[in-house]
């Protein structure tokens, strides 16, 4: 693992998708211990997607008391949580361990993707978050944060997407505004696939990469090196 910083941001390398999923895991379960600690309850939202999953997998048994958790989601697709394409599903099924104490924050069933966003943003309530765990498209979206989105002008907590260039379509995302108030914000991201996108996401900051918009001071890139390539050769990441 080497460590880098990107404009600000900390860069944490790994060798391949599996040492970055463990150590995405190990981090954010002292995340949880630390903001536990500290408060009494830690509160974190958690992305979809399949990069995570092995992450999540590790980091079910990691944490002790899972009843001392808040989880959100960073985004959901508005279908019902039995679905395949269910985010909450997907973070209840891998987290696994100390599911009967696991409290995941779900979307309400039924309503339009409007009604959804305004009851997660009560859901969420005006606490910041401590950690929010996110991913990374092709197309450098996060969360459900599109490149040139209007949802990206957005000022709530959360947002409805009617138009995804992701199926599903519908979808509820946090904001910008929510994101840039959370403690800590961790970008998990492996593959050549996602190259690109990363270094578009610690470049200059623009609409067009939505993570580059987040505060980079408190931005933290877990990333393999088939990852990381691009950003290296632009100087943006330096060992
Ligand atoms: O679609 C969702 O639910 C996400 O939260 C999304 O932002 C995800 O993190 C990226 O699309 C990366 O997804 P992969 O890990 O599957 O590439």
């Amino acid at each position: 693992m080497s460590e880098a910083a990107a404009g600000g941001a900390e860069v944490r390398a790994f060798a391949d998708p599996e040492a970055t999923a463990a150590a995405a895991a190990e981090l954010l379960a002292e995340l949880l211990a630390a903001a536990a600690a500290r408060s009494g309850r830690a509160r974190i939202a958690l992305s979809g997607g399949g990069t995570p999953v092995a992450a999540y997998r590790r980091l079910g048994p990691l944490v002790r008391d899972w009843s001392a958790i808040d989880v959100f989601l960073a985004d959901e697709r508005c279908v019902p949580f039995e679905h395949d394409d269910s985010n909450a599903r997907l973070v209840v099924e891998s987290l696994g361990a100390g599911a009967h104490d696991l409290l995941v924050h779900r979307l309400v069933e039924g309503g339009s993707p409007g009604d959804r966003a305004r009851a997660y943003a009560h859901d969420l309530g005006e606490t910041p978050l401590d950690v929010v765990l996110l991913g990374l498209g092709e197309d450098g979206h996060t969360a459900s944060l599109f490149p040139g989105h209007g949802a990206l002008e957005a000022e709530g907590r959360t947002v409805a997407v009617l138009d995804s260039p992701k199926p599903p379509p519908e979808r509820v995302t946090l904001t910008v505004p929510a994101l840039c108030a959370a403690g800590r914000l961790v970008l998990l991201v492996t593959g050549a696939g996602k190259a690109d996108a990363l270094a578009r996401s610690l470049g200059e900051p623009g609409p067009q990469a939505p993570v580059s918009l987040l505060p980079r001071e408190r931005l933290l890139v877990l990333a393999d090196e088939d990852a990381l390539a691009p950003a290296r050769a632009a100087g943006l990441v330096r060992s």
